[in-house]
């Protein structure tokens, strides 16, 4: 029997304009809705409307030839409607782009055959939106694949404008069930009344009057019943989620289960007294104490903290983990507070420096794994918005506080779109067009690594007319707070800027983050990328990345002074980084947040990466199973592996591991590149085939991301199931980003051979994560483990 023929389908941009229609009469802020809901409804609308102008822009690239005369401005228009908010307009225009596409007939065996696409089912589509007239959907069609995600974000989004449900049908409960909401926004139409704990009153109550805030956003309300219960709390929140609500409020509760002061410890001088002048702000009492503090103010804080109620003088203390670390006279402070039940809880924020396995470990935070000891019934809250799932791990083992509770939420960033291009001599020129052909009059950062560059960059840019200028750690503190007020006021429009700009910058209408050169691990870049759209508008993250710049960490690395461990750990966060540039192939969202143990499909990204989004890529299914299976042998003859040591042995790289009843392995997948063998490895893991089993080590406490063989292993290992990956590449920007990866690409022996040492002076022009704090907290040679092998260099 012959095959129905089928046709190829478009996208409905009527039932697009349906969905808008009933996200007008739904209305911005009905009067049942409470003013929060005004913003959340303008930012749910305004990334529908960006997804529809990225999928007008997706079928234009798609259909490009169809299009010659007039395509490009056809896109130019969209883009600009997309900007100017005109809803009807975007609509019209994707509507003539759908009339000047032909329906193509496509036979059931051409869309079978593709090579590495699913055999797809030829039917109508589920979803009302996407089910059009007679007109089959062919899931596997290019334009389906943008609609298939469309439809996705799109109804998660209307998930999101649901009517406000009764309020008595709300609360706690109800909230707990709610999906992980992925869009850091309050959640609409939380009633607090219902919440059944003797504080709940005085929580409510405190947030209107005092916070001035009418909802809780995500974990926020269930972070503060846990404190104020007594219990440990770990808080991971996306840049910018509202971690300091969670400890904050809660110190000016009198009715939880621990009272008297809450104690925060800070990494940055400038972020507490952002925090404090903030609170004071609120009328909360506040204050800050750290080496700057005046020796009269010193004198009464601690005179405060030993009167049997100090809470009437101060709800919140500041302190950085200097004080904690060496001033005698605050410990015994603490012992009295104690003492008298008045040390309401610990509060460790940036939570992933008291990590050596972090990107950003500060010895002093490292002494804070003493207060457990020295207190245990005093409740922790650990914050944090990097940390991968061993850096938790560590965090938790280090403070003491393993049997926490836990609040996470999703890292993603749904709003930000991610692009690596390739970096050479005319890279300033190109940010200097982009920024102005697309970002005129709007904020934007570009970090890149030396504090030199910062000044060259700046400079540069202020040639081409833009408002641009430099901040790093050796810029006078008043100059950096002057630069960074009038950044924040709009008189300047670019940071030109080392990783010392960033922490505490809660500015909300950063529109663009470039990064001039590659950042030292993916942690930094999720931190120093999430700066921008914090107000839940698109935003888009460049990194230009080039081998040279590898070059010179590594070497900064290779020459630094700690430890070979050490070393290894850095070079390995330096690794990652680089494998998520040179990665052509895949979703760079969902690299990211696999990275940080989440796991996303690619369809979520909605193409908001410059991987997905491209159309130049050429697929070609590869079949992987007897690496996959190799990898899967030596787990189980090892019992536990890391990923490093697996991917090495197998690659035949130098690997510590006896190569005894190993032979046939060691060196097997030499053909392989090493960015293939990890990606194998990791979707064995995301897979089930293997599970991830952190091992803190009991002398060094590193903790080790070990794998063991999953559930999943024994189809692959029995034969019964394959390995397949798509391999992708990009063909133009494919031979430019290979000409950078010759160099980056080589392994650090070669480096060896031609010995390049930076010079001192050099070195010095490199500045750690928060440069600031390095002059407030001097981290001198006589501490046993430097902070970071880079940043040794810049203090
Ligand atoms: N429930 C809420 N309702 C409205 N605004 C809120 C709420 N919680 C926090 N905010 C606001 O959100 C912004 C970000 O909060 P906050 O500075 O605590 O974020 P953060 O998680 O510490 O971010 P980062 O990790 O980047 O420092 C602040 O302006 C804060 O006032």
């Amino acid at each position: 029997m012959g095959q129905p023929e089928v046709k190829r389908r478009r996208l409905n941009t009527g039932a697009v304009a349906g969905i808008l229609h009933s996200l007008r009469q739904l209305g911005p802020a009905s009067p049942s809705r409470p003013p929060e809901d005004a913003a959340t409804s303008t930012a749910i609308q305004s990334q529908i409307l960006s997804l529809i102008a990225q999928i007008a822009v997706g079928i234009w690239r798609r259909h490009a030839s169809h299009f010659e005369s007039q395509g490009a401005s056809i896109k130019n228009e969209i883009v600009a409607k997309k900007v100017k908010g005109n809803l009807e307009k975007a609509i019209s225009l994707i509507s003539e782009i759908e009339e000047a596409i032909p329906l193509e007939s496509v036979s059931p065996a051409e869309v079978e055959t593709r090579p590495g696409q699913a055999k797809p089912p030829v039917s109508q589509h589920k979803n009302p939106i996407f089910a059009t007239g007679t007109t089959s959907l062919v899931p596997a069609d290019d334009i389906s694949d943008v609609s298939k995600s469309f439809e996705a974000q799109l109804s998660s989004l209307m998930d999101l404008y649901q009517p406000p449900a009764p309020a008595e049908k709300m609360g706690c409960d109800a909230q707990r069930q709610q999906p992980p909401l992925k869009i850091t926004q309050p959640i609409p139409n939380k009633s607090l009344s219902s919440i059944q704990h003797p504080w709940s009153k005085e929580v409510e109550q405190v947030l209107r009057d005092q916070f001035r805030m009418t909802q809780f956003r995500h974990n926020q309300l269930e972070a503060i019943h846990a404190t104020l219960a007594g219990k440990d709390v770990f808080v991971l929140m996306p840049t910018g989620g509202g971690k300091s609500l969670c400890y904050q409020l809660p110190a000016v509760i009198q009715s939880g289960k621990t009272r008297g002061i809450t104690l925060v410890i800070s990494p940055l001088i400038s972020l507490m007294q952002d925090q404090v002048e903030h609170l004071r702000a609120f009328g909360i009492r506040a204050a800050t104490f750290h080496s700057e503090t005046k020796p009269e103010d010193r004198k009464h804080i601690m005179a405060a903290l030993q009167t049997p109620h100090p809470e009437r003088h101060l709800s919140l203390l500041y302190v950085t983990p200097e004080i904690i670390r060496k001033s005698e006279s605050f410990q015994r402070c603490l012992e009295t507070l104690s003492h008298n039940k008045r040390l309401a809880r610990l509060v460790v924020d940036e939570a992933h420096c008291v990590s050596q396995w972090g990107h950003d470990f500060r010895p002093d935070y490292k002494a804070l794994g003493n207060f457990r000891k020295e207190f245990p019934h005093i409740p922790l809250m650990a914050l944090t918005a990097t940390a991968t799932r061993n850096v938790i791990t560590n965090i938790k083992s280090h403070l003491g506080m393993e049997d926490c509770e836990t609040f996470s939420q999703s890292f993603n960033r749904p709003n930000l779109y991610y692009e690596v291009l390739k970096k050479d001599k005319s890279t300033v020129r190109d940010i200097a067009n982009l920024i102005m052909r697309k970002y005129q009059g709007k904020a934007g950062i570009v970090y890149t690594l030396s504090r030199k560059s910062t000044e060259k960059i700046a400079s540069k840019l202020q040639e081409f007319g833009i408002a641009a200028y430099y901040y790093h750690a050796s810029v006078p503190a008043e100059e950096k707070a002057a630069t960074q007020e009038d950044w924040q006021e709009g008189n300047i429009q670019v940071i030109v800027a080392t990783i010392a700009f960033g922490m505490g910058i809660d500015k909300p209408d950063v529109r663009f983050v470039i990064h001039e050169s590659i950042p030292k691990s993916l942690e930094g870049y999720y931190q120093e990328t999430g700066r921008a759209g914090r107000d839940g508008r698109p935003s888009e993250c460049y990194l230009y990345f080039s081998g040279s710049d590898v070059f010179t960490l590594r070497n900064l690395i290779r020459d630094g002074d700690g430890s070979e461990q050490q070393k290894a750990r850095q070079g390995n966060l330096l690794e990652k980084a680089i494998a998520f540039c040179r990665n052509q192939t895949d979703c760079r969202r969902v690299e990211i947040l696999r990275y940080f143990g989440e796991s996303l499909s690619a369809a979520e990204c909605g193409a908001t990466c410059d991987n997905c989004r491209a159309n130049d890529k050429c697929e070609m299914q590869q079949d992987f199973t007897k690496y996959a299976v190799a990898i899967l042998m030596l787990i189980r003859h090892r019992g536990r592996l890391t990923s490093n040591q697996c991917v090495n042995f197998l690659l035949g790289r130098k690997a510590s591991m006896e190569r005894k009843g190993l032979e046939q392995y060691y060196g097997m997948a030499k053909r392989i590149t090493k960015d293939d063998m990890h990606r194998v490895f990791d979707r064995l893991a995301t897979g089930g085939a293997l599970t991830e089993n952190n091992v803190t080590h009991r002398t060094s406490q590193m903790v080790i991301q070990y794998f063991q063989l999953g559930p999943n292993a024994h189809a692959l290992l029995s034969g019964e199931q394959s390995f397949a990956m798509v391999t992708k590449t990009r063909s133009d920007s494919q031979a430019a980003l290979s000409a950078t990866e010759e160099l980056a690409g080589k392994p650090i022996p070669t480096y060896r051979r031609v010995r390049f040492v930076l010079p001192a002076k050099s070195r010095e022009d490199y500045d750690s994560e928060g440069g600031e704090t390095s002059k407030y907290f001097p981290r001198t040679t006589t501490h046993s483990e430097p902070s970071s092998i880079v940043s040794k260099y810049f203090i």
